[in-house]
């Protein structure tokens, strides 16, 4: 059934709110169990839709899995590399990690395209051309991608795009390779050095992660272990840009204050009122902002995956900001929907060009999972009240835990109704 997203505008959030484990390192973390031989436990597992749909496809292989809560057991020790051509794969983008965990283990893969968030054409081209130096054979069957490789061999490998994608999906193959692989041009976000943290807990032998170059020995035999998922950045971040453009005094619990410094400045910069503590950060939200220019980068840069969400806030300072996103050159849905409550902005090319405005309330459209945070954040942010309607809910819950319960604990006033 699907449902939408009834938000109040006009109250600042006020209190404490505990970020979940990151669903960018979980949705990798579930398929690298594939490569163990015994069981792998994960904990600080987030409770969302692309993670459920990962059990369901896991379990379709002959995995065995125990979800209790945030933690998580996947026995593996029964899996077979079946063909996935269709069905639960296109439900969301990681499913592209089966491909690299399955050639690793097994040696053969088919796996349908990946789904998820399409705002914009999303290639693999970098993922098989990993695959292929490592020697595997890839050919497309009906939209299925069939990869197979009689040895994995190690290989250099030059990434034309530091993609997280094709950075872990090679690692997961490299790790059960003949000989030495090494990824330049690698991405390194956070959840890459949690990938390798959990791969060398399973016996892979892995350094580097987390800069340019990686370098990767494959090894005959990996086995479980337990691994604690790292706090989604992501989440943490929505909820900061969220108290500030509430005008709101939140605390963000259980995150890494390191890995939210390019958010952090850009709201200083604002004049958000920001304080650091060891896994967490205050933010004091303040009567006016600045205008700012941001720019959506890889990591250690501005995270593009909150672009969308520094949009609602950008519509409230002063002056002209410009919001360019030079990683996805075309990931702008949001904005006719920001539009539509009043927002003053353009789409030029790779950037929006936002001026201050008051939003009001609108019945709005979520087409993917950060647009729809960003227009929940909008429908907070609305100063005169009113009751935004957000649809297209089934794309906000494959990133954000408990969201209704979050916020409604820091004080807004949101519930969930079915669409007719
Ligand atoms: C499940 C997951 O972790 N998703 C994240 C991952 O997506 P994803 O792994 O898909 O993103 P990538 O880092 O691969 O994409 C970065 C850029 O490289 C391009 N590219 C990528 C691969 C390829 O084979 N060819 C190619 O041209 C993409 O079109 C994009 O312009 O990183 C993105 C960038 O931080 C985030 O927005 C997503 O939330
Ligand atoms: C784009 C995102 O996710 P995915 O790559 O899983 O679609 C996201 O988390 O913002």
């Amino acid at each position: 059934m699907l449902e939408k997203l009834m938000v109040v505008g006009g109250r600042p959030l006020r209190g404490t709110v505990q970020i979940s484990g990151a669903k960018n390192s979980a949705v990798a973390l579930i398929p690298a169990a594939i490569l163990a031989e015994t069981s792998v436990t994960l904990d600080n597992l987030p409770h969302l839709s692309d993670v459920a749909i990962y059990t369901e496809i896991l379990t379709d292989l002959g995995a065995t899995i125990d979800w209790n809560e945030d933690r998580m057991t996947i026995d593996p020790s029964r899996m077979k590399s079946l063909p996935m051509p269709n069905g639960k794969v296109k439900k969301l983008r990681a499913s592209y990690y089966l491909m690299g965990a399955l050639l690793g283990r097994f040696g053969e893969a088919t796996i349908g395209l990946p789904g998820g968030c399409n705002f914009e054409p999303r290639p693999i081209d970098l993922h098989i051309k990993g695959f292929e130096a490592l020697g595997a054979e890839v050919s497309n069957e009906n939209g299925a991608l069939k990869i197979r490789a009689k040895e994995l061999r190690g290989a250099k490998i030059y990434l034309d795009m530091a993609s997280v994608g094709a950075t872990i999906n090679i690692m997961l193959a490299a790790s059960r390779a003949k000989g030495v692989t090494i990824i330049e041009n690698a991405a390194k976000e956070p959840e890459i050095i949690d990938v390798a943290t959990l791969l060398n807990s399973m016996g892979a032998r892995i350094k580097g992660a987390g800069t340019e170059t990686i370098r990767i020995e494959g090894v005959t035999e990996m086995h479980g272990c337990r691994h604690s998922i790292i706090p989604d950045r992501i989440q943490a971040g929505t909820y900061m840009i969220a108290a500030a453009a509430t005008r709101g005094d939140v605390t963000v619990d259980n995150v890494i204050p390191k890995h939210m410094e390019a958010l952090t400045a850009k709201l200083q910069e604002m004049g958000v009122h920001i304080y650091e503590m060891d896994e967490s950060i205050r933010v004091v939200g303040q009567p006016e902002y600045e205008s700012v220019d941001v720019k959506a980068l890889v990591y250690p840069g501005f995270a593009t995956d909150l672009q969308s969400p520094m949009a609602s806030l950008l519509c409230q300072a002063r002056g002209v900001s410009i919001l360019t996103d030079h990683v996805y050159s075309n990931r702008f849905k949001h904005i006719p929907e920001l539009v539509r409550m009043g927002a003053k902005m353009k789409v030029e090319g790779r950037s929006a060009i936002i001026e201050g405005s008051q939003l009001s309330s609108a019945k709005v459209r979520a087409t993917d999972l950060r647009a729809g945070a960003s227009l929940v954040l909008a429908g907070l942010s609305v100063r005169t009240g009113g009751i935004t309607e957000v649809s297209g809910v089934e794309f906000i819950d494959r990133g954000y835990e408990n969201l209704v319960f979050n916020l409604s604990s820091l004080g807004a006033e949101v519930w969930r109704e079915s669409e007719e």
